[in-house]
């Protein structure tokens, strides 16, 4: 990982009991809902909620994460239903849920901590940051040989995770909740390219967009698609999108696997130039069709890409699917 060596080099901090206790206030993820609309969990209203002790070993961090994407899933899940209600009384009734849900989410330290073990969890011991498997990959390409690539880094944990390639790579990290100055607090469905954009950051499409573990984080499976719609406006014809789920998503679920993850991905203008798969990970490299630029327009009705069963779904599996 580039951030790994030299002057520039950070320590991912430990995540402790200690730590967690003073990460204050609790701030957790606002959740896409159906449309554009987002539930925000006020942190104020969280006040006060005790976190639990931390444990530093590894299989515990890791079962926290998992739990933590568990609630985000369930969140959102009762985040739409609120937002589907029929009446005022029916939404108030899902209330009680999504406050017990916030206040586990509050309790294992909110997104902070969260950010935080995944930090920790791309630590140089643990294999780095998957930046380290993308860059040889655009050098391949020879797309170091291009003039300096603009890089959108969604979900980003490091503002220094491009820093060595800085010759050839602008990196823009973003990420909801930054965890250090370098990266600039922004929702990525939030960003539109052009001359008007609030942000002068976002004037220009972008040669790489990389959703590393982004795509997973969000609850909805619709949105899930959104995101990778929304990916391919922002890049460049020809440009190149970096996507990396945990493996379990494509290998272990009743309704996503290599194929339907290809045809998803054509679907929305993508033809993958690399795949390759760790124990744990799966990463992926797409570009976009150059002959026809952007994403196809949202489609009204039904989407193409359904959450459907695939053959051979069975007990034991997850429930991972994105819808487009
Ligand atoms: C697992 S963590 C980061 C993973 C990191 N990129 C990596 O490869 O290890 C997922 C991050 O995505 C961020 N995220 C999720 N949805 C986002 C959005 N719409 N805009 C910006 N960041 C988002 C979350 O805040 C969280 O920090």
């Amino acid at each position: 990982m580039p951030r790994a060596k030299g002057r520039g080099r950070r320590r991912a901090r430990p995540v402790t009991a200690q730590g967690a206790r003073e990460a204050a206030p609790v701030v957790l993820p606002p959740i896409h809902v159906a449309g554009r609309a987002k539930v925000v969990v006020s942190a104020a209203a969280l006040d006060g909620v005790a976190r639990e002790r931390l444990g530093g070993a590894a299989a515990d961090t890791q079962r926290r994460i998992s739990r933590f994407h568990t609630l985000t899933k369930e969140h959102s899940k009762l985040a739409a239903q609120q937002a589907r209600a029929g009446s005022a009384a029916e939404a108030a009734a899902l209330e009680p849920q999504i406050a017990a849900v916030s206040r586990e989410m509050a309790r294992l330290g909110g997104l902070d901590w969260y950010q935080r073990a995944s930090l920790l969890g791309q630590s140089r011991r643990r294999g780095g940051d998957t930046s380290r498997w993308l860059v040889p990959r655009l050098r391949e390409l020879r797309l170091d040989a291009q003039g300096p690539l603009r890089l959108l880094d969604v979900g980003a944990l490091s503002c220094l995770n491009y820093a060595r390639e800085r010759a050839w790579i602008h990196a823009t990290p973003i990420d909801l909740h930054a965890q250090e100055p370098g990266i600039h607090e922004h929702d990525f469905f939030d960003i539109a390219i052009g001359a008007g954009s609030a942000s002068p950051l976002f004037r220009a499409p972008f040669d790489v967009v990389c959703l590393s573990l982004v795509v997973n984080f969000v609850g909805d499976p619709a949105k899930r698609g959104a995101m990778l719609r929304h990916a391919a406006r922002l890049l460049v014809p020809g440009g190149h999108l970096f996507l990396v789920l945990p493996r379990p998503c494509i290998d272990n679920s009743r309704y996503l696997d290599a194929a339907r993850l290809l045809a998803i991905m054509r679907h929305l203008g993508f033809e993958q130039r690399h795949a390759h798969y760790t124990a744990k990970l799966a990463y992926h490299l797409y570009r976009l069709d150059a002959a026809a630029p952007g994403a196809p327009a949202e489609e009204a009705g039904e989407p193409r890409f359904k959450k459907k069963l695939l053959p051979g779904a069975g007990p034991g599996m997850n429930n991972f699917s994105i819808v487009a």
